[in-house]
């Protein structure tokens, strides 16, 4: 059981078109964290963020929300959840505060919230504007200040910093990370850009083709980036032979000989039984694995995120 999690799912599941699209995610959000969703295009975020806040119906398992089942307290677990899901809905004739003041009415808030949200994602200056004159990334913005009106518990967000500028990726990146401190939030966000969660996420659920492949603290998803040794050798299969002789198991590509996981002793042993043997060792290297690799190596595919 995992009683302390936010955001639980058992088995979520969608299919649509005869195939799943989305199947057998068991996701765990803790209070308090910054959980990223992270995965390609088209991998199924968007769809199971949607069956968490309600707007799909899954074709299987579970969704629990707050220690509730979202099937039977729908509304009341939903009206504790602020969210930006694709693109803000807002209305573009009317301006930034005006679409504050239509959620104001949905949500039941008072005006300082209204205040405190615009000062959040700095539109107070600019609140007076009609939205359709708002950049992109004001609108974004604008998006997350309707979606924090409330003050929610959880705040769920697609894709947040998509279609920004790097000056706006930044600054609602530290907006999302100030959250949990400030507010007590726990957030729930998703993206295809890796280095995107690793700089705001504390745990990360990985997925592709609809399967969750990793989960966990973003501290164990980089410890499986452990650094890999290389060696180049004036004749790297003679070399590769002999070692594989001595115990060492040595990968011969791409002009190196490479190593995982061996101690400063072994390394040098290596090196000293292929110089013994006449074969001179020219280059001896680290290697830090990216998280790119650590999700190249779990999709098993040469895809960029
Ligand atoms: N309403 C729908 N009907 C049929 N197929 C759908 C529907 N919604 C999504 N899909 C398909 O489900 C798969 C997952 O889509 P989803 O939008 O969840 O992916 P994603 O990970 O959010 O990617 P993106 O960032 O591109 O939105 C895709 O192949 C998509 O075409």
């Amino acid at each position: 059981m995992h009683t302390d999690s936010i955001v639980s799912t058992h088995n979520l599941s969608k299919r649509y078109n005869n195939v799943w699209r989305v199947h057998k995610v068991n996701l765990y959000v803790k209070q308090g964290e910054i959980y990223g969703f992270l995965g390609p295009n088209g991998a199924g975020k968007s769809t199971s963020l949607k069956m968490l806040l309600g707007l799909t119906k899954p074709t299987d398992g579970r969704v629990t929300i707050f220690g509730r089942e979202l099937h039977s307290h729908r509304s009341s677990i939903l009206s504790q959840i602020g969210s930006l899901i694709e693109s803000p809905s807002y209305y573009g004739h009317l301006t930034g505060l005006e679409n504050m003041r239509v959620m104001q009415r949905l949500r039941g808030v008072p005006d300082a919230n209204i205040k405190e949200a615009l000062q959040i994602v700095r539109l107070e200056d600019q609140k007076h504007k009609k939205v359709e004159q708002y950049s992109l990334g004001m609108k974004q913005r604008l998006g997350v200040a309707m979606a924090l009106l409330a003050f929610p518990k959880l705040l769920v967000l697609d894709e947040p910093t998509n279609g920004l500028d790097p000056a706006g990726i930044g600054e609602i990146r530290e907006l999302i990370k100030s959250l949990p401190g400030r507010y007590g939030m726990t957030v729930l966000l998703s993206s295809h850009l890796l280095s995107e969660i690793d700089q705001m996420a504390t745990s990360v659920g990985i997925i592709n083709d609809g399967e969750l492949l990793f989960q966990g603290k973003m501290e164990v998803l980089r410890a499986k980036g452990q650094s890999s040794i290389s060696m180049k050798t004036l004749d790297n299969s003679a070399a590769e032979k002999l070692l594989l002789t001595r115990g060492y198991m040595p990968m011969n590509r791409k002009g190196r000989l490479h190593f995982e996981k061996l101690n400063d002793e072994q390394i040098s042993h290596a090196n000293q039984i292929i110089v013994e043997s006449g074969i001179p060792v020219v280059r001896i290297e680290e290697h830090q694995k990216s998280l790119e690799d650590i999700f190249l190596e779990l999709t098993g595919k040469e895809r960029s995120l």
